[in-house]
């Protein structure tokens, strides 16, 4: 399996937002370290996710850049993307794992320790952690666990960790001296007024 990015950009689709736009801009600057996620509404329609994932694929290919599909695994495969990303709401990891293959990237979320143990052991590939800072992204997140919660979870797998959560560039030297591997963000781009300046902001601070 390729080495994993640092930088995952999870696509924002709420309304109002252009998470191509934001695509487009970070590509160039974050290439190397870049990992893009696919994640729609969930009252998005599959044709949706289909056709955003496919759009994502075309854009990122030139530059090597992989393509995840949050919770729709079918997507993922019939997009021909590189994984999946899957929480404690969509197919159990080991079942997620069955569906994409052995050598998929798969990410799951855990949020401590013994969840993490499960989920790598249940073949992720990757963890995302969180949420590291309190975000207004996503509703009913529990409580941040913070950098002492995310070096606990670092402490107990040997898969890399990406923190999520209201992370931004001036959070990263915390979060890597703790462990993580790398940083998913949405708002830290797409909320940026210059996308492009705030990925090369990431990627320095990760790199
Ligand atoms: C890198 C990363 N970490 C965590 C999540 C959250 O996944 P999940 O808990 O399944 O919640 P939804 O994103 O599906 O709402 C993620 N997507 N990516
Ligand atoms: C989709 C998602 N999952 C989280 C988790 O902790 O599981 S936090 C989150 C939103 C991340 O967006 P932002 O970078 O704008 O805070
Ligand atoms: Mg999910």
């Amino acid at each position: 399996m390729p080495s994993l990015g640092r930088l995952h950009l999870i696509t924002d689709t709420r309304a109002g937002r252009d998470p191509l736009a934001v695509l487009r801009a970070v590509l160039p600057v974050a290439h190397t370290q870049l990992v893009v996620q696919v994640r729609v509404e969930d009252s998005a329609t599959d044709r949706q996710a289909y056709e955003l994932t496919r759009q994502v694929l075309a854009l990122g290919a030139p530059y090597g850049v992989p393509c995840l599909v949050n919770d729709r695994l079918h997507v993922a495969l019939a997009t021909g993307a590189a994984g999946g990303h899957v929480g404690a709401d969509d197919l159990p990891v080991a079942a997620a794992r069955e569906v994409l293959g052995p050598a998929a990237v798969l990410g799951a979320t855990a949020r401590e320790p013994a969840t993490a143990l499960a989920a790598v052991t249940a073949g992720a590939s990757y963890l995302g952690v969180g949420p590291c800072r309190a975000t207004a992204t996503k509703d009913g997140l529990p409580p941040p666990i913070g950098v002492a919660g995310l070096r606990a979870v670092v402490e107990a797998v040997e898969v890399p960790v990406i923190a999520i959560g209201g992370v931004t560039a001036a959070d990263v030297p915390e979060l890597r001296a703790a462990g993580a591997y790398g940083v998913a963000v949405v708002g830290a781009l797409s909320g940026a007024a210059d996308p492009a300046r705030a990925a090369a902001e990431l990627v320095r601070a990760l790199t």
